[in-house]
């Protein structure tokens, strides 16, 4: 059945089904490391495109996560982007909260504040979110941060190449045309909400060095289509599970490599592929006592669609909604919890 209009009350189930996961996520669980973590080599994209969308198909209905290589952002690109934000994080908190986070946008800075379903305690971090249209009064003064936000905004703009690439391969299995997701992303619409998280983690206070019960980031599945994710060397935690598998608790580590790309599939691309592409769950550990225990950065871009796309999957096994509409439900069910 499609349906294109719904009442708020007819779109609710979906929302806290996903919620409901979540919350029972926030055990320690059991480690598997045997799980393959498949690396897909992105070179020569134009001309392998059909080879390259059938391995990122097969790794993501099979395990749901990938990680990439040969993407197209250099090295050096990344590491300026860590540095800089680096030095944003360095600045005194009173400088940085006077970019606060703009609620329902994702732009800002926030510190020890974002409570997830699965662990009910702050996640031990600060973050700065970059979200376009909203960026009005967020950016440091250059004498506060010079070149920050050029550098940050190239940034996000190669990120976003990057994530409609590998979206395009969707589109092709999913029976959309390849440009169907890039459209739904455009940056130059006031509906677009990608968004770039800075994140920063605290170094671990050594009265807190064996209090594994404390997490850097809960479990949880992303609210986005896409997420990339860039890790530093030397600065593990991350670790996923498997959608499907969620139930067994079986967590598989991610170590940190700066050459690749980490992916994960969010929510929105999962109801939006009618459930054939699964949302993963992933968290960030604290570090054990034998482990480095200072700061951690990473760090994510969420190909997130445009709030008036409306999202409908090529079976349509779930009503119509907007992007803007299933994020209000997604977030506030997990917001009225608290
Ligand atoms: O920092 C990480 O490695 C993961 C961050 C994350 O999952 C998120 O912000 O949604
Ligand atoms: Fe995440």
């Amino acid at each position: 059945m499609q349906t294109t209009q719904q009442t708020p009350a007819a779109q609710a189930p979906y929302a806290l089904n996903e919620l409901n996961k979540e919350s029972r996520m926030g055990a320690m669980g059991t480690e598997n490391e045997s799980r393959e973590v498949r690396r897909i080599d992105l070179s020569d994209f134009e001309h392998r495109k059909a080879e390259i969308a059938d391995q990122l198909w097969s790794a993501s209905v099979d395990v749901g996560f990938f990680q990439l290589y040969n993407h197209g952002i250099e090295l050096a690109e990344v590491r300026k982007a860590f540095a800089t934000m680096e030095r944003f994080f360095a600045l005194p908190d009173e400088v940085k909260a006077k970019y606060p986070l703009k609620k329902g946008c994702n732009a800002g800075w926030e510190s020890k504040a974002q409570v997830r379903p699965s662990t009910g305690t702050p996640d031990q971090k600060e973050s700065y979110q970059i979200t376009r249209p909203h960026m009005a009064e967020l950016w440091p003064s250059e004498e506060e941060l010079a070149g920050f936000r050029d550098t940050m905004l190239a940034f996000e703009a190669q990120c976003w190449t990057v994530g409609m690439r590998v979206l395009s391969c969707f589109a092709d299995k999913l029976g959309f045309d390849s440009e169907f997701f890039t459209r739904a992303h455009d940056p130059l619409s006031p509906g677009y909400q990608s968004t770039l998280r800075l994140l920063h983690y605290y170094a671990i206070p050594p009265e807190f060095r064996d209090k594994l019960d404390l997490w850097r980031a809960g479990a949880h599945t992303d609210f986005d289509c896409l997420t990339l994710l860039f890790q530093r060397e030397g600065q593990g935690g991350l670790q996923v599970c498997p959608g499907k598998e969620f139930e067994a608790q079986e967590w598989t580590s991610i170590p940190p490599a700066e050459e690749v790309i980490t992916c994960n599939i969010g929510d929105m691309l999962m109801r939006w592929s009618d459930d054939q592409l699964p949302s993963n769950f992933h968290r960030v550990r604290n570090p054990r006592p034998d482990e480095y225990q200072g700061a951690r950065y990473s760090l994510a871009f969420f190909c997130q669609a445009n709030r008036e796309v409306v999202i409908e999957g090529p079976a349509h096994k779930y009503p119509a909604i907007t992007a803007e509409d299933y994020l209000y439900q997604r977030v506030n069910a997990n917001f009225a919890k608290y």
